[in-house]
């Protein structure tokens, strides 16, 4: 049996003239139970792009306490959230990857779109195994992590290019890395956040909050900071905000570690202490609603802010599958992508 596999039944029939569309997101567990989480979490947080921590001193926390702990913890948080179709982040992409394929046949191109998970199912290598049999020779991998970083990102490519390393025909790609800046993601950030506006008034203050990263990775040359920076920018740009109208925060904190600054609950706590009572919150960092919004963001961050004195907190939906979001990947990914082949035949060339 040969090291790298490759379509070899009716190869040259089946070659397809479809890119393949590969959208992905971080993942989620199977069920909201402790057995559930524990596969789960082991898969993610061995990965060392998340956790830097030497492996056998990491493996021997992450094995003999997080894994005995943590689980059954998140499995709790999940229940609170989990919908009747599944977990809220696999519902949603699912949602994303229908309209993008139904955009991109409004547009006229030959794509098949796929959704994988980084980590559980459905995977980056099952997605990937489907276009190969599938006869698909273009692939563009669309991360939807709108700012890079080396965990989110750069871990989606460690998994893309491990199962291509198998493949005897490896198909023209694409990835695209970041789209922090993109004009489309700005205008349907700006406009989520503008309708709230308008339909709820404006707030004491507007809170930007991004998913955190230990500092550390900040340190040694992880751009994603900098990059919700100026996503954080644009937006109040774009919304004609003045910068004491706003401010950026990061949450979703793990360990003991310090993480990227401000803390989002330390933020909101010191905002109610000054009189701050009226907050909206958005966060830019998650394309769809997952764990980390609609728990921390929904109601553990609302509690604190409440207890620390504030009146009105708000949070604002992600992005999830709002047209101007789907018309933003549409945009993202068509550079990439064949026009339908044209009904109008060559004019002949007369003799
Ligand atoms: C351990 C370190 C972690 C790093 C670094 C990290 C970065 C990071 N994560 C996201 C997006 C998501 N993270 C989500 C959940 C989640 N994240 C971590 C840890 C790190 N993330 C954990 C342990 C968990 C699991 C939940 C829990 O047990 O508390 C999710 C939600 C998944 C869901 O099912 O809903 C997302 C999305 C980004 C953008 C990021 C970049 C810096
Ligand atoms: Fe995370
Ligand atoms: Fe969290």
């Amino acid at each position: 049996m040969s090291r790298f596999t490759a379509l070899t039944e009716n190869a040259h029939e089946k070659l397809s003239a479809d890119t393949g569309v590969l959208l992905t997101n971080l993942g989620t567990p199977k069920a909201p139970t402790a057995e559930a989480l524990r596969p789960y979490l082991r898969q993610f947080l061995s990965d060392p792009r998340v956790v830097e921590i030497p492996k056998l001193v990491w493996m021997i926390i992450l094995h003999g306490i997080i894994l005995r702990v943590r689980p059954a913890k998140s499995a709790k948080l999940y229940q609170s959230i989990w919908l009747e179709d599944g977990s809220p982040l696999l519902v949603h992409s699912k949602n994303q990857r229908g309209k993008l394929e139904l955009a991109l046949q409004a547009a006229g191109v030959n794509a098949n779109v796929k959704l994988a998970m980084r980590y559980g199912e459905p995977s980056i290598e099952q997605a990937l195994q489907e276009f190969q049999q599938q006869g698909i020779r273009k692939v563009v991998v669309l991360p939807l992590y709108p700012q890079y970083s080396g965990p989110t990102t750069g871990s989606t490519f460690d998994a893309v290019t491990r199962e291509l390393q198998k493949w005897r025909f490896v198909p023209q790609m694409h990835f695209i890395n970041s789209y922090h800046d993109h004009e489309l993601y700005i205008t349907a950030l700006a406009n989520s956040i503008a309708e709230d506006i308008a339909a709820k008034g404006m707030p004491d203050k507007l809170v930007l909050s991004y998913h955190g990263m230990p500092q550390q990775f900040f340190d040694n040359g992880d751009p994603y900071y900098c990059l919700c920076m100026k996503t954080s920018r644009l937006v109040a740009e774009k919304l004609q905000l003045e910068k004491d109208q706003y401010v950026t925060s990061f949450q979703s904190r793990f360990g003991k570690a310090e993480w990227l600054k401000p803390y989002t609950d330390a933020t909101l706590e010191a905002l109610a202490q000054e009189g701050k009572t009226n907050v909206a919150v958005a966060c830019p960092a998650f394309s769809a609603d997952c764990l980390e919004t609609l728990e921390e963001m929904v109601h553990e961050n609302r509690e604190v802010f409440i207890e620390a004195g504030g009146k009105e907190y708000r949070y604002i939906d992600a992005l999830n599958s709002r047209d101007d979001h789907i018309a933003m990947m549409t945009e993202l990914v068509l550079p990439y992508l064949q026009p339908h082949p044209s009904p109008i035949k060559a004019p002949k060339v007369h003799a």
